[in-house]
């Protein structure tokens, strides 16, 4: 059976349960995210570490935002691991953005537009008032110009982004939970059949999978329902 279009975000304590959790999850989904906590304990190890001999693809959400000369420096610094997505802010610019896909030709750029996590208020306090979709947009179309091939937004936005950007650019949905779930701290959310629907390529989803008492079977159940909707 075709992996589902999931990444599971492994954001976990320690490598061991990373690892676990990874083994547990790759027979059902195409991807495994390493982000930030597990990165900046661990370092580039975690990667081989968690794709251990599944080949499954990993996708490091390390959310570069700096200037273009030191984002160069560290996309480069990651490259040679081969992740196949790595993240940037796309409010770092175009400059910035372009930087990090000159210094990764491997590995596929994506530009986070507006973290999922935010509400409309909470743009507002940044500077950002109005619609969290006219922000996520732009920030959207930008990146493409800079030479992003994919886009992180939330699924709230997603139809939105890909008419804006048309086909050809892989569009990533973090904030996603299945009916019922806890959202925890995520703000602009929606189920994973929504999501897909709605013109998502690759679905992040983490608590709803690692916290469960199987991840392996929370894995495969919303593989399962995604292969009944489509
Ligand atoms: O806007 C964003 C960008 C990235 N993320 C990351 O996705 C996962 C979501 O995990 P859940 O447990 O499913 O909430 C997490 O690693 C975030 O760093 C995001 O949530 N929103």
């Amino acid at each position: 059976m075709t992996p589902a279009p999931i990444a599971v975000a492994l954001d976990a304590p320690d490598l061991e349960t990373a690892a676990r959790w990874a083994a547990l999850v790759t027979p059902h989904v195409s991807t495994v995210k390493v982000g930030l906590e597990l990165y900046l304990r661990y370092g580039p190890d975690v990667i081989a570490s968690v794709q251990g001999a599944s080949g499954v693809n990993v996708f490091l959400d390390l959310k570069l935002h700096d200037i273009p000369n030191t984002v160069a420096g560290a996309a480069r610094a990651v490259a040679r691991l081969r992740p196949a997505i790595l993240t940037v802010h796309a409010a770092g610019g175009t400059a910035m953005i372009k930087a990090a896909v000159e210094s990764a030709p491997h590995t596929q750029i994506a530009a986070v537009t507006v973290l999922t996590s935010l509400t409309e208020a909470d743009l507002e306090r940044i500077g950002l008032a109005g619609p969290a979709d006219d922000a996520v947009r732009r920030l959207a179309s930008l990146s493409v110009e800079a030479g992003a091939t994919a886009l992180v937004c939330s699924p709230h936005e997603v139809a939105a982004v890909r008419a804006e950007v048309g086909g050809g650019i892989t569009l990533i949905t973090p904030g996603v939970r299945p009916a019922g779930a806890d959202t925890q701290d995520q703000k602009r959310v929606a189920t994973p059949e929504r999501a897909l629907a709605d013109g998502a390529d690759l679905l992040v989803i983490g608590r709803p999978i690692t916290a469960s008492p199987d991840p392996g079977a929370a894995a495969a159940a919303i593989a399962a329902s995604l292969r009944r909707a489509s």
